[in-house]
């Protein structure tokens, strides 16, 4: 590691730290992470930045276990298994503070481009194209207007309805390096229907990650179409 990605990385456990800080004391911080509470202060407040060590434990161990912890306090679960997440979706600075804890925690190759499914998967997509520094694309249900030529990918759901995606052919050059994201995963029709898109551009698939899966059965259709790495943060 160069000095600039120490700086980085020292730099993201702080972020880290800062998120869980906000609905712990440094008591309840210090129990969580178990490092002193005196050091989490210093911190959090910027005086002193967390070793190269420490940083690496609190960005990927850590940090993934006590985001999936946050993440799923702030889900809620209705009588028939849908999930309300608009209190994590509309919330940028979360996302935004969870992409490196996804990026480093999940074994995702470095993509090209952040791809997601309009509508819930956006903010996602665009915190973690921010955080590798590459673009966001995101298909949607309807075609945009101007855009000439489109990759589609439809697919006929289990309940009978015909589902099409649209992205801009632009959006993805071949050979490209494709990170398949979204908030939610359930049925796993969405993420094959994004795997389709990447085929069709000849592109490869650097990952597929999720937030939320609702069950397994997503997981597995979104293996079964891929040999990268797959994952979700949380499970309902
Ligand atoms: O694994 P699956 O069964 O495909 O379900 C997951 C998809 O469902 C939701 O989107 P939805 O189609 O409701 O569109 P929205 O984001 O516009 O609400 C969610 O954002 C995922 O994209
Ligand atoms: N909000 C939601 N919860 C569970 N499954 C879903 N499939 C599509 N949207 C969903």
């Amino acid at each position: 590691m160069n000095r600039a990605e120490k700086a980085a990385l020292q730099l993201r456990a702080v972020d880290v730290l800062r998120m869980l800080k906000e609905t712990r004391t440094y008591d309840e911080l210090a129990e969580t992470t178990g490092l002193p509470a005196g050091d989490l202060n210093r911190y959090v407040n910027g005086h002193v930045l967390p070793g190269t060590e420490r940083a690496r434990e609190v960005v990927e161990d850590l940090g993934r276990e006590a985001l999936a912890e946050e993440l799923a306090a702030r889900i809620r679960v209705d009588d028939e298994g849908y999930v309300d997440n608009s209190a994590t979706v509309f919330d940028q600075p979360f996302l935004d503070l969870a992409a490196p804890v996804v990026a480093n925690g999940f074994d995702f190759e470095r993509p090209d481009v952040v791809l997601t499914a309009a509508t819930d998967g956006i903010t996602l997509a665009a915190a973690l194209a921010s955080y590798y520094g590459v673009r966001c694309a995101y298909a949607k249900k309807s075609k945009e207007t101007a855009v000439e030529e489109f990759i589609e990918a439809r697919q006929r759901l289990q309940s009978g309805i015909e589902l099409t995606y649209y992205l801009p052919a632009s959006a993805i050059d071949p050979g490209e390096s494709v990170l398949v994201v979204d908030d939610l995963i359930r049925s796993g029709e969405t993420q094959e229907l994004l795997l389709d898109i990447v085929r069709t551009a000849d592109a490869d698939v650097a990952g597929v990650f999720a937030l939320i899966a609702a069950g397994e059965d997503g997981i597995r259709r979104a293996r079964d179409r891929t040999d990268a790495s797959v994952g979700a943060l949380t499970t309902v």
